[in-house]
């Protein structure tokens, strides 16, 4: 369960969010919004990248007193994800199945349904938009997370990459992992079985009304 407990983000003057109190129960969620309603700074601030005022807790961790625990139970995939031009995948997931206490194994099966396993050698800066999307969510499945939080995950994948991607969520769902997922798009997740529940960012706060 997240809850937030007098949340708030302002960058500068400006507040983006503000929670006094709301919770999420376990689940997989598409969250939607307009754009700039501050989908991903929620994401943002819900996996510790960036600062905020007030309390978030993550299954009775209090992210930001507990980094530690915090960067085991959550996991985050960005938008558009950039990583060092020069590492190539494998020194990638290497890293992260180190720093997340992961099985890089699990990661290069993942890898070869999604159809990047050919290019692991090579280094990020010579991959594709499509190519940088598919490691940064192989990435954010290492480990062993409790919540996955994907910004616009579908985005500028292929249809068959789509729907190994679907079943991938489903599959960690199905062990017990909540979703956060972003879209500002009406049909983002097309022809899915996904449980999924749908929340809205509006008037600054996280609601289940549109
Ligand atoms: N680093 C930043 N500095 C200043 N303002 C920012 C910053 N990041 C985001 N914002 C502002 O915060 C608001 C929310 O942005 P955010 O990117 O979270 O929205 P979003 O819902 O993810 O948008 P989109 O659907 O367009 O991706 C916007 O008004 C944006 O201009």
């Amino acid at each position: 369960m997240i809850q937030f407990i007098n949340f708030q983000k302002q960058y500068g003057d400006y507040k983006v969010m503000d929670i006094a109190q709301a919770q999420i129960e376990a689940g997989i969620y598409w969250l939607k919004g307009i754009n700039g309603s501050g989908k991903s700074t929620l994401l943002r601030c819900l996996a510790g990248l960036i600062p905020f005022e007030g309390a978030i807790h993550i299954n009775a961790i209090n992210i930001r007193k507990s980094k530690r625990l915090h960067r085991q139970l959550v996991n985050y995939g960005e938008a558009e994800p950039v990583y060092p031009p020069f590492l190539n995948g494998s020194e990638l997931i290497h890293f992260y199945a180190a720093a997340k206490g992961g099985n890089k194994s699990e990661c290069m099966q993942y890898a070869e349904q999604l159809q990047l396993h050919h290019a692991l050698q090579k280094q990020t800066g010579s991959y594709s938009s499509g190519m940088l999307k598919k490691l940064s969510l192989i990435l954010a499945f290492t480990g062993n997370p409790k919540w996955i939080l994907l910004d616009e995950p579908l985005i500028t994948l292929d249809a068959e990459a789509v729907a190994t991607m679907l079943q991938i969520i489903e599959q960690a769902y199905n062990r017990g992992i909540s979703f956060l997922l972003t879209s500002h798009q009406d049909v983002a997740f097309p022809d899915h079985t996904l449980p999924l529940q749908t929340l809205y960012i509006k008037d600054k706060t996280v609601t289940a009304i549109p």
